[in-house]
């Protein structure tokens, strides 16, 4: 992990009517670091994706991906320059084969590594199949891709181990860990599965009615109080 920040979001704000979603909230991440945002329901983690990719109007905030502002940038345009995401439900086309979709993405994020992802996903042996036809797994897996596809320098990844049984869970974090090491990525991660948090994060930020109740190192944030009370439980106390 080095010095620079690959993303600073500064005072992130999105309001619906009277409502803020998201409340003037900041943060910074370090290149190579993968960072848990966490919160109950409706705490404002998707909003804060949505807003980091530019999804949406009404949004107020600095967003810099390694150095340039990418604020006044299309999601089109962020993708290009290397933000990307997944998403909590799937992404994918049931009907089209996997290469196909991932070589679409491709076109999308304007750099073609499709068979190097493939292979890294371990879907080379089945990228001439429909997604429809492959199993849950492996479905995630084509999700996984398609954000990887164009070497993107952040990943915003949005419950990416949802309905996977707690193995494949493992598994999937153990490989993020080592992909972000190998591809030399920064990770924003949000997910419910709090062995899946502890077992990859570098930090963590809670948000809690939009706004952020506390950042810190795994350790210190599940012996917060305010953490335990406004999210944990006792479960991981
Ligand atoms: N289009 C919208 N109009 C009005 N309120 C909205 C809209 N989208 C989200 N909200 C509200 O904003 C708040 C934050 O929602 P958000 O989906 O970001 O939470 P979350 O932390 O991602 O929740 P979950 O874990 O359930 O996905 C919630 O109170 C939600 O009801």
């Amino acid at each position: 992990m080095s010095d620079t920040y690959m993303l600073e979001a500064t005072g992130l704000t999105r309001r619906y009517g009277g409502f803020a979603a998201l409340n003037n909230v900041s943060f910074k991440l370090r290149q190579g670091e993968i960072r848990g945002l966490i919160g109950s329901n409706g705490a404002g983690k998707s909003t804060c994706m949505d807003v980091l990719t530019g999804r949406g109007r009404n949004q107020q905030g600095t967003v810099c991906l390694n150095g340039q502002d990418i604020s006044r940038l299309s999601e089109r345009e962020r993708r290009a320059v290397g933000l990307s995401r997944s998403f909590q439900k799937t992404n994918i086309f049931p009907e089209l084969g996997i290469r196909q979709q991932v070589q679409l993405a491709a076109r999308k994020a304007e750099f073609d590594n499709t068979e190097e992802v493939l292979a890294e996903l371990s879907l080379t042996a089945i990228a001439d199949r429909t997604a429809s036809d492959v199993s849950y797994g492996d479905q995630r897996r084509v999700d996984l891709a398609l954000a990887l596809v164009g070497k993107p320098k952040l990943l915003l990844l949005d419950e990416p181990a949802a309905g996977l049984t707690i193995e494949e869970s493992l598994a999937m974090a153990r490989h993020l860990r080592n992909l972000a090491e190998r591809w030399k990525l920064t990770i924003l991660l949000v997910e419910h599965d709090m062995e899946v948090i502890f077992a990859i994060c570098d930090r963590l930020t809670v948000l809690h009615l939009g706004e952020v109740l506390t950042e810190g190192l795994p350790d210190e944030v599940r012996a917060n109080p305010e953490v335990i009370r406004a999210y944990l439980g006792s479960t991981f106390a």
